[in-house]
C-alpha cells in the first residue's frame, strides 16, 4: 500500500516538526491497511484527532461560535461519499465513508449527517475545541450568535483577508510585522494562521485507488459556509487514473474543480506529479489564489504541488 498525506496548504505552521511527525504517523497508519479506503480513512483519522490540524479536533470556528466539520471520500470506481456542516463530529471522514457505503446518496449535510453518524455508531457530541482555538476565539470581538446579518457584516472584511486575530488587510500589509510575519505581504488566502491545516490522504494498493479530505473549513467564515472539501471534484476526486486531495482557498478551488483537473491531466497522459503542477498553475492563473494538491496515479507515481508558503506532506509504502 502506498499512502501520501497532506496537512494543509497555507502559511508557515507552528511546530512544523511535531506536525511532520504526526503526518508520518498518519501515512504509516494508512500504509498498514490492505484496502485503499481503509488506508485513507485511517490516515485522515490520525490527523483529525490531532488539535494541530484544522480537521476534527482543533477545527476552525464559524461566525456564530460553532465548529462544523466537512469531509469527502472517493474510490476509483467513482463511488462518492461526502458530509458537511457537522457540529460535534471529529471523524468527518468516517461519516463520508458511511454516506458512500450505506446510502444511495453522495452528500449528506448538517444535523441529518450528524444523526446518521450517530445511528451508525460514529461518535457525535465531541468537543472539537482545542486550547488554541479557544484562545483565538476568545481574543475576537464576535457578533451576536443569532444575528446572521451582523455576522455577515463581521466576516465580510475579515474572511480570507485577515487572520483569526482580526487584523485587517492593511494591518497585514503595514511595515509593522504582524505576529505571524511569515505571512506578511503574501496573497490574502495565505494570511490566516489556521487557514492551512486541512488534511487529506490518497492511497494505492497496486490495483485500486482512494482519496479523502477532511476539514473544519476556514476561520472567519459565515456560519453554515461549506468550502471545497466535501464537494466532489473540488476538495477530492478519484478516477481509475488518479486519486487527488486538495487544500487551500475553498471557494476558489471549487470554482475550478481543482482535484478533477489533476485527475484529468493524468487521464490525458501525465504522471501525478506533472498533473498536480499543471493543475495548480491553471488554478493560480484562473483565480490568483492559493492552494495545494496531492495525488497518486495508477502507476504508483506520487505528486504534489502548492503555491502557498507551506504544505507539509508525508508518504509511506508497505508491501502486503
Ligand atoms: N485549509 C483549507 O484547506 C480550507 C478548505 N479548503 C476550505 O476552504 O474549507
Amino acid at each position: 500500500m502506498q499512502v501520501l498525506v497532506h496537512g494543509g496548504a497555507g502559511s508557515a505552521p507552528d511546530d512544523p516538526e511535531g506536525r511532520q511527525e504526526r503526518l508520518e504517523r498518519a501515512a504509516d497508519s494508512g500504509a498498514a491497511e490492505t484496502d485503499p479506503v481503509d488506508a485513507v480513512e485511517s490516515a485522515v483519522r490520525v490527523l483529525e484527532s490531532d488539535p494541530r490540524f484544522n480537521a476534527g479536533i482543533g477545527s476552525a470556528v464559524q461566525s456564530d461560535g460553532a465548529i462544523r466539520t466537512d469531509a469527502g471520500l472517493m474510490t476509483d470506481d467513482r463511488s462518492v461519499g461526502a458530509a458537511c456542516s457537522m457540529p460535534g463530529v471529529e471523524r468527518a471522514v468516517s461519516v463520508a465513508r458511511l454516506v458512500l457505503e450505506e446510502t444511495p446518496h453522495g452528500f449528506v449535510s448538517g444535523e441529518h449527517a450528524v444523526a446518521l453518524a450517530d445511528a451508525y455508531g460514529i461518535e457525535t457530541g465531541v468537543d472539537l475545541w482545542s486550547d488554541r482555538t479557544r484562545e483565538r476565539w476568545a481574543d475576537l470581538e464576535t457578533p451576536p450568535a443569532d444575528d446572521p446579518r451582523a455576522q455577515l457584516e463581521w466576516i465580510r472584511e475579515r474572511y480570507g483577508q485577515s487572520d483569526s486575530g482580526g487584523r485587517t488587510n492593511s494591518d497585514a500589509d503595514s511595515t509593522e510585522p504582524p505576529a505571524d510575519h511569515d505571512n506578511a505581504g503574501r496573497g490574502p488566502a495565505s494570511r490566516g494562521p489556521t487557514d492551512h491545516d486541512t488534511v487529506g490522504a490518497v492511497a494505492f494498493d497496486g490495483e485500486a485507488l482512494a482519496a479523502a479530505t477532511s476539514t473544519g473549513g476556514r476561520w472567519l467564515a459565515l456560519a453554515g459556509r461549506v468550502g471545497d472539501v466535501p464537494q466532489v471534484g473540488s476538495g477530492f476526486y478519484c478516477s481509475p487514473a488518479a486519486a487527488v486531495s486538495a487544500t487551500g482557498a475553498g471557494e476558489d478551488i471549487a470554482r475550478v474543480t481543482l482535484s478533477r483537473r489533476v485527475a484529468r491531466h493524468v487521464e490525458r497522459g501525465r504522471d501525478a506529479d506533472a498533473a498536480a503542477e499543471l493543475a495548480l498553475e491553471e488554478f493560480a492563473e484562473l483565480t490568483g489564489s492559493t492552494a495545494g494538491v496531492i495525488a497518486i496515479d495508477a502507476r504508483g507515481t506520487l505528486g504534489s504541488a502548492y503555491n502557498s508558503v507551506a504544505m507539509q506532506t508525508a508518504s509511506a509504502t508497505r508491501r502486503s
